[in-house]
């Protein structure tokens, strides 16, 4: 079954077309990519199927329901890690997480809460005030947040920034776990070798429009990156180093 189904999902700022024309299916248990340069609509989309911005035309369903009519419906059902976003400065991570597990309605916050600081090892900064912690430990706070009342789909608008090394390597095998475990993922990167080792399967935008789909496995990061720039016309994809 489509956990993501979007036909003809356009989204236009006055004269710019941030997404024109997304006809995309995500199926359950995908590790979904979506992969483009800077400026090429992929907050957009995410935007567009959470139920966050409207768009100018076309339509999409988003685990069986409608963004549009349906906002706080998917919002509730789904969990997500927009771009640039923090836990408030003035609450600790674990009073943070304790008013989303309240908000999604969680049975066992306390359990989650712990569990999830063990996961991406932020246990000892629980109590501390977020507006002293680091830039990487706010962000496994906000992927725990995503991920605490156990969606059956995550969004996340580029996932490893900010993280060291160590810490990727941990989320991403959390990542295929989730994934493995039948649940999907929507992720938005412009890094190619996030795509080419995490993701099942790959959109690359361009300029707003979908210009190819495929399966990474089975591709080493230079083809994928090869594919991505005969596709994209240009250079501008990156791997991280
Ligand atoms: N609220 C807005 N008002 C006007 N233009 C916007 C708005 N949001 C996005 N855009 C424009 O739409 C286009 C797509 O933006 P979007 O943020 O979706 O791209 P992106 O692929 O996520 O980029 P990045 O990788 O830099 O985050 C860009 O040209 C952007 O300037």
């Amino acid at each position: 079954m489509a956990a993501i189904e979007t036909t003809g999902l356009t989204r236009r700022f006055g004269d710019v077309t941030a997404l024109s024309n997304l006809s995309l299916t995500v199926e359950e248990g995908a590790l979904f990519g979506l992969l483009g340069p800077n400026g090429s609509g992929k907050t957009t989309t995410i935007e567009l199927l959470t139920g966050q911005r409207e768009p100018t035309s076309g339509t999409a369903r988003v685990v069986g329901r409608d963004p549009v009519t349906d906002p706080m419906g998917v919002t509730a059902a789904i969990g997500i890690l927009p771009e640039r976003e923090d836990p408030p400065s003035f609450l600790t991570p674990r009073e943070y997480l304790s008013f989303v597990a309240e908000v999604r309605d969680v049975s066992d916050p306390d359990q989650r809460i712990e569990a999830w600081a063990d996961r991406l090892e932020f246990a000892g900064i629980l109590d501390a005030l977020s507006t002293g912690l680091s830039e990487g430990e706010r962000q496994r706070v906000m992927l725990a947040a995503a991920f605490l009342h156990d969606p059956d789909l995550v969004f996340i608008d580029e996932p490893l920034v900010n993280l060291d090394p160590i810490m990727q390597e941990r989320v991403k095998r959390r990542l295929a776990d989730y994934c493995a475990r039948g649940n999907t993922l929507f992720l938005s990167t412009h890094y190619v070798d996030v795509a080419a080792e995490l993701c099942t399967h790959v959109g690359i935008v361009d300029d707003g429009r979908l210009v190819a789909e495929c399966d990474p496995r089975g591709m080493s990061e230079d083809e994928l990156l090869e594919y991505f720039v005969a596709e994209v016309g240009d250079e501008s994809a990156e791997v991280r180093t």
